[in-house]
């Protein structure tokens, strides 16, 4: 059976909150919300710093595009503050960290070069974080709808899902590219959520920097919650989310009782 979490920030009272189980509809009491019952059927992830420590082969693209170019290599903690707004933003401050963006045709050529050396493969020094594919089966098994949205374009997204064997926990994938606007716009978490199935008050989203949750507060989600251990530029702390998770597993346990 799963449960809620009381969201912060809402007025006290009472209200009942439904959770979808295998068992069916599952009604429990949360005494600190007054909002109205909610069944929950869907956990939307972020990627990036979410699922997946993926830095490291970004790092690994951006340094033989600069190498092609004759510029100086960029370090992980360079690029790990550059990811979170798409590709183009990515290279975009890659270029700008190493002598300068160009001119927007040659920046648009670095960014196809880019995505086609990145696309090659994503995954070789990506990884998991830990309790992730065991996290996602137990959810998937609890009869969660569960989704990715990110900011990542769709080609690298479902290729680096595919190589690190976890593209078939997900019934829907939106990525950077997926609509004319990114997060934190709420437009591809409700597009996620439209071919989820759900509405936006019956889905949980999971995300590890300032874009997914105002991207999933502004969509509406029953709650918003964040990994400690992403890409987060602000402290997780100053971000109007309803949970800082202690690690991926962790998830399991408070959707569960
Ligand atoms: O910026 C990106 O390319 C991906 O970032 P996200 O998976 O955290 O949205
Ligand atoms: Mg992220």
């Amino acid at each position: 059976m799963l449960r809620p979490r009381p969201r912060r920030s809402t007025p006290t009272g009472s209200r009942q909150v439904r959770f979808l189980s295998h068992q069916g509809a599952v009604t429990v009491t949360d005494p600190t919300d007054s909002l109205e019952s909610r069944p929950i059927r869907a956990v939307a992830f972020d990627l990036d710093g979410t699922l997946v420590d993926s830095v490291a082969d970004l790092m690994h693209a951006a340094n033989l595009l600069l190498a092609e170019l004759g510029r100086p290599p960029v370090d992980l903690p360079s690029v790990r503050s550059f990811v979170g707004d798409g590709a183009p933003k990515l290279v975009e401050r890659v270029l700008a960290a190493t002598g300068g963006v160009p001119a927007a045709e040659e920046t648009a050529r670095c960014l196809a070069r880019f995505l086609s050396i990145y696309e090659a493969d994503p995954s070789a020094h990506s990884q998991l974080y830990p309790g992730v594919a065991d996290t996602l089966d137990a959810l998937a098994a609890a009869g969660l709808r569960l989704g990715v949205c990110t900011n990542k374009p769709m080609a690298a997204t479902l290729r680096l899902l595919d190589d690190l064997g976890i593209a078939g926990r997900f019934a829907a994938v939106v990525g950077g590219d997926s609509y004319p606007t990114r997060k934190p716009s709420p437009e591809p978490v409700l597009g996620l959520l439209d071919r989820l199935g759900v509405q936006p008050n019956e889905a949980v989203f999971v995300g590890d920097n300032e874009h997914d949750v105002a991207a999933a507060r502004a969509a509406g989600v029953a709650r918003v919650l964040v990994v400690p251990y992403g890409y987060a530029r602000v402290p997780l702390d100053t971000l109007p989310h309803d949970g800082i998770l202690d690690g991926f597993a962790d998830l399991a346990k408070r959707l569960s009782r």
